[in-house]
């Protein structure tokens, strides 16, 4: 058995749950014979209806909460051998209101830790004010107290508080529920750019589905009862979800935000309509410029001035679902395709665009840890 050794951010972790089952004293289950790895390095999210489980869950990886039966463990240690303030400064954890300390300052709510950690008071401080930088909050924050900072600017906080300790696992309970749609994409999008930079094995619960397949490498959908729906990529569970339940959680619009995860490099672009002077014609057509950038429309049979042209998406770098947008928010209805330097591509028209979905559906992950988390709950799903 490995040992649970203290370490950086390199050292990447990986969880399994096996045969986990959390009876509560009143008998409620709420978590039943789970079998789940998760990989190292990446984002995996529990998400499901209310009651399903998933707080409890994720809980026995940091022991606030201990399974009845089955076994969970951290890059192969038993948690249950591991006393829980030991394992506790090595997984980090937030929770949607950030549980800051009232009455003390941001800077000192984020240097408890490295504090507690061993560091010199200077030191933590010094290590507190960078981090709240890297969350993206700006220094003149850190002598505020959490109660004068608005609820993103405070899980912000709760975020730097987590990483105080550079831990390798990251736990986290719907960190951006409590804020507006905005604030909360927001966050969402500063979490997934500082994943890159970190690597950290992330676990996270929400009951939000478009927030689990923005967030997930790999989402986890669970049933109520604690039981796996589906565990798999956010690419798959859109295009292939594996029973009722989970096509139902998915959504009505699940098709849609399946073009979101294809790339339009394949796309058939129609180049017979872009023009570079006007003239009458039965069809649309799309002028250009001298420089083969986009300047208008010019309608079937119409003689007027060119109608400006709607929301345009780069071929290649941007999904169908841009794609897509872009064909609704033209007046003809296709989708202006243009290169790095915006110069026009193509037009795609939105049959062609949905069109191109058939057929890819994903294949399942065949290698690496990913693929293992794949199957390995596969068959626990099947049981
Ligand atoms: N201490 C407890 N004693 C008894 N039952 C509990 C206890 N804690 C949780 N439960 C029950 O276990 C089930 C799972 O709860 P859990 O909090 O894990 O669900 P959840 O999926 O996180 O829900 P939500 O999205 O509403 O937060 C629920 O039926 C809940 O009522």
């Amino acid at each position: 058995m490995k040992p649970f050794t203290t370490g950086g951010s390199a050292e990447y972790r990986v969880i399994t749950f096996e045969s986990v089952t959390k009876r509560f004293p009143d008998g409620t289950v709420a978590v039943d014979d789970l079998s789940l790895e998760i990989p190292a390095g990446k984002i995996t999210v529990l998400v499901g209806p209310s009651g399903c489980g998933k707080t409890t869950t994720l809980r026995m990886i940091n022991r606030m909460i201990d399974p009845t039966s089955g076994t969970i463990t951290v890059d192969g240690q038993n948690v249950l051998d591991v006393d829980p303030p030991t394992l506790r400064r090595r997984i980090g954890y937030v929770i949607q209101q950030a549980g800051l300390l009232p009455h003390r300052t941001i800077v000192d709510n984020v240097a408890t830790v490295p504090f507690l950690l061993g560091r010199d008071k200077k030191a933590a401080r010094a290590a507190a004010l960078e981090l709240l930088e890297r969350v993206g909050l700006p220094t003149a924050f850190a002598k505020r107290y959490p109660h004068q900072l608005s609820g993103g600017q405070q899980q912000r906080v709760g975020v730097a508080r987590a990483l105080a300790a550079d831990p390798p696992v990251m736990l986290m309970d719907e960190p951006f529920s409590a804020v507006d749609p905005v604030v909360r994409k927001g966050l969402q999008d500063e979490f997934l750019r500082l994943q890159t930079e970190l690597h950290k094995t992330i676990v996270l619960v929400t009951h939000d589905i478009d927030e689990a397949v923005k967030l997930g490498d790999l989402v986890c959908v669970l049933e109520v009862g604690g039981r796996i729906g589906q565990f798999d990529t956010p690419e798959r569970l859109l295009a292939a979800p594996s029973d009722g339940f989970v096509e139902e959680f998915l959504g009505d619009d699940r098709g849609v935000r399946r073009l979101s995860f294809v790339g339009s490099e394949g796309l058939d672009l129609d180049t017979t309509r872009v023009v570079t002077s006007a003239g009458s014609s039965e069809v649309w057509r799309l002028l250009v410029d001298s420089s083969g950038k986009p300047s208008g429309w010019l309608a079937p049979g119409a003689e007027g001035d060119p109608l400006p042209i709607g929301r345009v998406f780069t071929v290649g770098r941007d999904s169908l679902r841009a794609a897509l947008d872009s064909a609704v928010l033209n007046p003809s209805g296709d989708a202006i395709g243009v290169d790095a330097d915006g110069k026009v591509v193509g037009l795609a028209g939105q049959e062609q665009i949905t069109g191109a979905l058939r057929g890819r559906t994903p294949a399942p992950v065949s290698a690496g840890a990913a693929s293992a988390a794949v199957s390995g709950t596969a068959s626990g799903a099947a049981e």
